[in-house]
């Protein structure tokens, strides 16, 4: 499990922390970690190589000026373009000068140049203290560095993000490489602000010691999908696996169900029931699919119910899935067509998987804002419905009504995923693993999770169909559980 803490967790930890060790003990812990990360995506050895330290009046400032002081020490060419000359951390200033490096100033006529002519530039211009846009000064700097060549690392976090929210609301660094200290913070896996990190490397500081042990976010990996996924036993038959409804389709949309009925087959419930106008597409392709033309309420029992996918305008087939007493997704045509009031006061959970273009109706925002604040939108979507929350898009979120929950955000994703259909072969997944008995955390952070390496094997680096993900879904699960013992 990756994890991050938000900004005033990480400060009461370090006070904690700090007060346990000897003055500067962290600061060198950071610097010593963030000088080796710098040696190893150096292009050439230490040794010769022209090193910027862009260095704002902060304790990342601070961090930033010892690393570079290593680095001169072996050799580097270092000097440091100073922000704020009066306010620079003054023993990280005096370590880098007595290691050799040099100053200089944001606006001298010498740094566009030693920008351009640099092979590594640490953005030390400010971490966790950042708050707003970057002022003028620091913008310009991060506007220079944008036309550089050099290889850029992030010290903690690119400059200009939003260290709890992942939002981008102005200049920001792009960088290669971000060297963050003790804990993840929610920017860094969350889009926009993950992609302005580039890769992450976490530098153990000791933090883990005093951190609480719920972060504000979560990132599963293969040993936790594994861990979560349900596996057959010698004791099971369909039934008790758990059998899926699918109320989807429509004579408009017929493959909608297909596809969500393709993803439930390879989600580990025992049968998949389907309801809807489209039977016959879904028997031609799927045989084993147990149809009925009936709605939700007459089709006979399931352990969960996929409303919406495609289903077009008639909310009778929704609201019968939402009457019943076991979990429902709801996706699609079924987000708009569910009574908000139902969802929020049925005894069963609900599941909703929305785009950010659903989320945005549903919270009355604009598409945009969504996009900019997905970490917000899906926190207030599951406040909203008393419901789990599966945002999809870039960096999936998923978050329940509990504001001490943490929000979970899936590592597997692949922008070739974005292709017509896709998302309905996700709602058949997650709803399979709640008629599996997953609780819909979990049911929706591992369908994720299969589903975005399926759409990776699926797409291989080149573009693929909603229906190749579906097909990838069982590799997908092969290679989860392979390392993990009992697994049939
Ligand atoms: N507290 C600790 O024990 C440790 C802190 N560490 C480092 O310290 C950092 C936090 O240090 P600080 O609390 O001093 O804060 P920062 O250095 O992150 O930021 C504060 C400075 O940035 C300026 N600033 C704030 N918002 C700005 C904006 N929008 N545009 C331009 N400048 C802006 C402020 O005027 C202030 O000078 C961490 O990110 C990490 O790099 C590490 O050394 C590890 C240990
Ligand atoms: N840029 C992206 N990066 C990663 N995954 C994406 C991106 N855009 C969309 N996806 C994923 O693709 C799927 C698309 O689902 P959806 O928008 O419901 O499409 P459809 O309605 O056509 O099925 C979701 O799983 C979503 O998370
Ligand atoms: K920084």
């Amino acid at each position: 499990m990756r994890s991050a803490h938000r900004v005033e967790t990480v400060r009461t930890a370090e006070r904690t922390l700090m007060a346990r060790l000897p003055e500067g003990a962290l600061m060198q812990r950071a610097a010593a970690g963030l000088a080796a990360a710098c040696a190893d995506v150096l292009p050439r050895r230490v040794y010769g190589s022209r090193v910027v330290l862009l260095t704002g009046s902060g304790d990342n400032g601070g961090d930033t000026l010892y690393a570079g002081a290593r680095l001169a020490r072996r050799g580097a060419g270092v000097t440091a373009v100073l922000l704020a000359p009066d306010r620079t951390h003054p023993d990280a200033l005096r370590a880098l000068l007595r290691a050799g490096g040099t100053t200089t100033t944001a606006h001298s006529a010498t740094t566009p140049t030693a920008l351009a002519r640099a092979d590594l530039v640490l953005d030390g211009i400010v971490g966790i203290g950042g708050r707003g846009g970057l002022r003028p000064d620091a913008a310009h700097l991060a506007d220079l560095l944008a036309d550089s060549p050099a290889t850029v690392v992030a010290v903690d976090l690119p400059s200009g993000v939003e260290p709890d929210t992942g939002e981008v609301r102005g200049a920001a660094v792009r960088a290669d490489l971000t060297v963050t200290f003790g804990t993840h913070k929610p920017g860094l896996l969350v889009d926009p602000a993950r992609e302005y990190a580039g890769s992450v490397r976490l530098i153990d500081i000791g933090l883990a010691e005093t951190l609480p042990p719920t972060p504000a976010l979560e990132s599963l990996q293969h040993a936790d999908v594994a861990a979560l996924l349900p596996r057959p036993t010698g004791e099971s038959d369909k039934y008790r696996r758990g059998v899926v409804g699918v109320a989807a389709g429509s004579t408009r949309y017929p493959g909608a169900a297909v596809l969500a009925v393709a993803g439930a087959l390879r989600g580990g419930a025992g049968a998949v029931r389907y309801v809807g106008a489209a039977t016959e597409a879904v028997l031609a392709r799927y045989p084993e699919t147990l149809v009925s033309n009936t709605g939700p309420k007459k089709a006979g029992r399931v352990q969960a119910w996929v409303a919406g996918p495609g289903a077009g305008d008639d909310p009778t087939p929704v609201a019968e899935a939402l009457a019943s007493d076991v979990p429902v997704l709801l996706d699609a045509d079924g987000l708009r067509l569910a009574d908000r009031d139902t969802v929020r006061t049925r005894e069963a959970p609900t599941l909703m998987t929305p785009h950010a273009g659903e989320a945005a109706a549903l919270l009355g925002v604009s598409r945009e804002e969504v996009e900019a604040a997905r970490l917000t939108a899906v926190r207030d979507l599951a406040r909203a419905y008393d419901a789990t929350v599966l945002l999809k898009g870039s960096t999936t979120l998923i978050a329940t009504p509990d504001p001490d929950t943490p929000v979970r955000v899936n590592p597997t994703g692949t922008p070739w995923l974005a292709t017509a259909g896709s998302g309905d072969v996700l709602s058949g997944l997650a709803g399979s693993l709640l008629a599996a008995g997953l609780p819909p955390l979990d049911a929706a952070s591992t369908a994720a999770y299969l589903h975005g390496l399926a759409g990776r094997y699926a797409a291989d680096g080149a573009p693929t169909g909603a229906h190749d993900v579906a097909e990838a879904i069982p590799a997908a699960w092969r290679d989860i559980t392979r390392t993990v013992p009992y697994h049939p």
